[in-house]
């Protein structure tokens, strides 16, 4: 059956989904009904409902859902069924961080190869990865099957290693420099900013604190 066309609203719940689900695992729970999924992420229980029937009724009434299967079936949507390799580029603080937060595995993403342009840097280790010359990128995504580049240089080179992921083949970029990148509409870009999260927190403590205000004022 050809399943239909996903939004990306649900596209972007699904791996909050999915990290839940994960924990439910690991804690040995088995089911979980969608009042208690909603509650936990303080969703709607009718918006879960509503989002995981689009794939099929794989939960019943009175039980809830079964947590292995939803997570298989939700990897199954996501595709990460299968391993993804991915690529880093920018072997520099937050390159580091991200290297060794090995969480990815548990979602079949995997980065498999760590790339700089810094001389000094190249063969040194990240875990077990060896940090690799730039001129060894279309090779290695070719190579290891990579279909997701992660960029980690500053600002002002990010463009340059987009456009070097996108020759040497790369189908998804996550970008982490400020600066919004060009790329031809088959490459999907997604931009990962710390700084600008923190700025709409802010903005919602600053709105809590004039909600307070004007209802001291009543
Ligand atoms: N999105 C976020 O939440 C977030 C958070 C922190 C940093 N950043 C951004 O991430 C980027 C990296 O930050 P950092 O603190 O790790 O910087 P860093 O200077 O520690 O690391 C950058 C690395 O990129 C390498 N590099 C530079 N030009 C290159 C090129 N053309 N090809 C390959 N490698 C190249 C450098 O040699 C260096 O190792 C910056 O753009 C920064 O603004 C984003």
């Amino acid at each position: 059956m050809k399943q239909a066309k996903i939004s990306d609203a649900v596209v972007k719940r699904l791996p909050i989904y999915l990290q839940v689900l994960n924990e439910l695992k690991a804690r040995e729970i088995k089911t979980i009904s969608s009042q208690e999924l909603g509650s936990r992420l303080e969703f709607n229980p009718a918006q879960i409902r509503k989002d995981l029937a689009y794939f099929g009724d794989f939960g019943r009434k009175g039980i809830g859902y079964e947590v292995d299967y939803l997570i298989d079936k939700i990897r199954h949507i996501l595709k990460i069924n299968q391993t993804i390799h991915v690529a880093l580029i920018g072997a520099g603080n937050l390159g580091h961080a991200l290297c060794n937060y090995n969480k990815y595995s548990n979602d079949n993403m995997q980065i498999v190869a760590v790339f700089d342009s810094y001389e000094p840097k190249i063969g040194t280790k990240i875990n077990t990865l060896t940090v690799q010359p730039m001129n060894e990128l279309a090779e290695t995504i070719k190579q290891h099957n990579i279909r997701i580049g992660i960029i980690t240089v500053p600002a002002q080179e990010a463009q340059n290693v987009a456009n070097q992921l996108i020759a040497g083949g790369i189908e998804g970029i996550l970008n982490f420099a400020p600066t919004i990148l060009r790329a031809p509409e088959e490459v999907r870009v997604q931009h990962a900013d710390f700084t600008k999260e923190l700025l709409s927190l802010a903005y919602y403590l600053n709105n809590k604190e004039e909600e307070q205000d004007e209802s001291s004022v009543d």
